[in-house]
């Protein structure tokens, strides 16, 4: 009770408030005027886990510099001593709690059950007062979060009871509560924040109960960044005294059934935001579309039966020619295994091998995918990434610029991805000696990103001092 006050006094004072509004439940308001960039707040999270398969400094999430590993556990990595030290008392049970796995057992061991032990770990360390608590850093806060269990798929839950049997396993607490466990998974998938890096690449999960409060909107007014682990919430548009805060829980480029779907899977809710209620069928078909296949018709393929009809058959918007889904099927067939070869090279870090494999996937989704659908796009923003990796700058530029025009139909004028978009586009126009062009990028990412990102942000400070720089006629350091 008095931990609860505390709270509401902790939120008081940074001008927030929580209300409880049905369906969403709990809400975050404005409890003032914020303006657009002004930090609402930061927050360290109550766990969080590295999940990237490159090695990361579990407690600061560092990846530069030589990492040291666990001699004990061989799985946790450190960026030094001094956080291998910090990270002791808690990392000290969960190397013991890995140790009581036979060897083959623990490769099984995946972030979200490593994210579970400790969750249970810093529980006990709190009620054992080991580690202190504090209004905002408590148990009583995960306790709050929302689980969804009795909404999710059977198998979901199965796959979380199994979890939670190695959870129970790897700790060996008399009085491990299994039930608990399996809530606590559920409530990992749809509270967890995945913690990225300045690419929008993910670095790891974590939960952050303040931040977790916040819910969705395609319209977001308010934006998360990371600097490390530690989670910055920063207002997007004015948000007056009375407003609640949303954030985006999803890559908001997608058509709207895209991302309605997205959302029921994970998050188990209906979005009724501006953006999705003013849905245009038709729109949201032509960022979805096949394209006709018929002679040197470029028309897109209608669904003429609707969305979910199980014998689609599409019809041309230009010439009319009628086709059913089979050769759709075949095609989106041939896609599949390329997609998951490319993400695998992705994931292993293999840029050559995954880019000559998403070229593949490129030439498979024109071949199926009218040129302006998302598919394209989406494929198109790997393959930039991928050039800039293997250091094909001219290719990286002629990919991103294919983009550009679709970054800004599909997204809100202040999203950060649409920011870091048109950055790349002017590095990459800088790098090919184009400065007038790259000026002009660089100008669109700083009005974004000084407002997402901060202007304190490392890359955004250079990027302002490099564009005053420039201004002033000097050498920018571009
Ligand atoms: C991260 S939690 C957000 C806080 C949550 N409202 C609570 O009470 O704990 C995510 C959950 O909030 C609800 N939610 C988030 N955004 C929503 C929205 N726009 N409309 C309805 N429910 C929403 C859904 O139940 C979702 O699974």
């Amino acid at each position: 009770m008095e931990d609860d006050l505390e709270f509401q006094r902790f939120l008081e004072a940074k001008g927030l408030t929580i209300n409880t509004i049905l369906p969403k439940r709990r809400c975050l308001f404005a409890t003032r005027d914020f303006i657009p960039g002004e930090v609402i707040m930061r927050e360290e999270p109550y766990v969080c886990m590295p999940t990237c398969s490159e090695p990361l400094c579990q407690r600061c999430f560092k990846s530069d510099g030589a990492l040291l590993k666990c001699a004990s556990c061989n799985i946790a990595w450190y960026c030094g001593a001094e956080c291998q030290r910090l990270d002791w008392k808690l990392h000290k049970l969960e190397c013991r709690a890995i140790s009581r796995l036979e060897k083959k057992w623990q490769e099984l061991v995946t972030p979200e059950i490593r994210l579970l032990v400790k969750l249970f770990i810093r529980r006990k360390l709190q009620c054992d007062k080991v580690i202190p608590t504090t209004p905002i850093d408590n148990y009583s806060l995960v306790e709050a979060m929302i689980a969804h269990r009795y909404n999710m798929e059977a198998e979901k839950v199965a796959a979380f009871e199994m979890k939670a049997e190695i959870v129970k396993q790897m700790l060996q607490q008399p009085r491990f509560n299994l039930d608990e466990a399996v809530n606590n998974f559920c409530k990992v998938s749809c509270n967890a924040l995945a913690i990225l890096d300045i690419d929008m690449e993910q670095l790891g999960i974590g939960l952050y109960p303040v931040m977790s409060i916040i819910n969705h909107s395609c319209l977001p007014n308010a934006v998360l960044v990371f600097e490390g682990k530690l989670a910055v919430l920063r207002a997007l548009l004015p948000v007056e005294k009375g407003d609640e805060y949303f954030v985006s829980y999803i890559d908001l480029s997608r058509p709207t059934r895209h991302r309605q779907n997205d959302l029921n899977a994970k998050y188990h809710f209906l979005c009724l935001c501006h953006r999705c209620r003013k849905f245009d069928e038709i729109d949201d078909q032509i960022l979805d579309a096949l394209k006709c296949k018929h002679g040197k018709c470029d028309g897109f393929l209608v669904d003429k039966d609707g969305f979910y009809s199980r014998d689609q058959k599409f019809e041309c918007s230009k010439c009319g020619r009628v086709r059913t889904s089979k050769t759709e099927k075949k095609a989106k067939d041939k896609l599949e295994p390329l997609l998951v070869k490319g993400r695998s090279h992705f994931a292993d870090r293999n840029f050559q091998e995954a880019l000559s494999t998403y070229k593949r996937v490129e030439e498979a989704t024109l071949d199926l995918y009218h040129p302006s659908s998302f598919s394209v796009m989406i494929v198109r923003n790997l393959l930039t990434k991928l050039y800039m990796k293997t250091g094909d700058i001219k290719a990286a530029l002629e990919c991103c610029r294919l983009t550009t025009s679709g970054h800004e139909r599909l997204l809100q004028r202040e999203d950060p991805v649409l920011g870091l978009h048109y950055y790349a586009r002017g590095m990459l126009e800088w790098a090919e000696g184009n400065k007038e062009e790259s000026l002009n990028y660089l100008n669109k990412a700083a009005n974004i990103l000084r407002i997402t990102h901060g202007t304190n942000f490392p890359f955004v400070e250079e990027l302002l001092i490099n564009l005053a720089k420039e201004q002033e006629g000097g050498p920018s350091g571009f």
